[in-house]
């Protein structure tokens, strides 16, 4: 099966205020289609990991390579490029413009690679919305709209470029239980019914333990 993203002996240090080796000899594959979580203790370096993963962080050893490219190495105008067609997002924040509509918000990733035509792109938003079921929200401003609808649209977005992995920072952290429920049936749904690989970062273990495989993460290690 396709490898969608693969990790190679990833080592990383933070030398302020002294030497410390955050992640060490990380090696690990996501395949296509696959829901994976990452669970590890507070300080484990969770975040870290994904800020390499997600190519934002540059500055660590060993090799991460995306759909069997080689990413490692690669100049900053490359990574963006790479990262915005390649890699969805979804945080604990939504991150919404909230004095723009909610599709306007759907459509900002897709303006910013500038492939398709603003009506190409609006349409894409459009099925986004209409795929987590908020289409009739479309031209309401994002400030007004609910807390897991917010979540929806930042998932909405995530997808607008058809990524082949979306990776999530607890993106159910600030949700109920109903509406990590909703979240966690889209994912789902996104990973057996599009072939999408999902990674998510969490510390829910409910959420998790429904997920296909947990990355077990201690002391900068993956132990499990
Ligand atoms: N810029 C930095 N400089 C120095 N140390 C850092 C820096 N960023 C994070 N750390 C340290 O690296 C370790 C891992 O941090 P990270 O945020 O990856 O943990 P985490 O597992 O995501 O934690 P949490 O579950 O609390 O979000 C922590 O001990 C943290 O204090």
């Amino acid at each position: 099966m396709k490898l969608v993203l693969e990790t190679k002996n990833v080592n990383k240090h933070f030398y302020k205020p002294k030497d410390f080796h955050v992640l060490k000899d990380i090696s690990f594959r996501i395949k296509e289609g696959e829901f994976a979580s990452i669970m590890g203790k507070s300080g484990c370096g969770k975040s870290t990991l994904l800020y390499i993963l997600s190519t934002m962080d540059t500055d660590y050893t060993g090799e991460l390579f995306l759909n069997d490219r080689l990413i490692t190495g690669k100049s900053h105008e490359e990574l963006s490029r790479i990262r915005n067609k390649n890699i969805g997002f979804v945080f604990q924040f939504h991150y919404l413009l909230t004095e723009f509509s909610v599709i306007e918000n759907v459509m900002l990733p897709a303006k910013k690679l500038a492939v398709k035509s603003l009506k190409e792109i609006k349409h894409d938003a459009y099925e986004k919305l209409k795929m987590l079921h908020i289409d009739h929200l479309a031209e309401q401003r994002a400030s007004r709209i609910s807390g897991g609808e917010k979540q929806r649209v930042a998932i909405a977005r995530a997808l607008i470029n058809n990524p082949t992995i979306l990776m999530g920072d607890e993106p159910t952290g600030n949700l109920d239980s109903h509406n990590s429920q909703n979240v966690f049936n889209i994912f789902k749904r996104l990973s057996t019914e599009e072939g999408l690989s999902l990674l998510v970062v969490t510390h829910d273990e409910d959420f998790a333990r429904l997920t296909d495989r947990i990355i077990q993460m201690e002391d900068g290690r993956v132990i499990d």
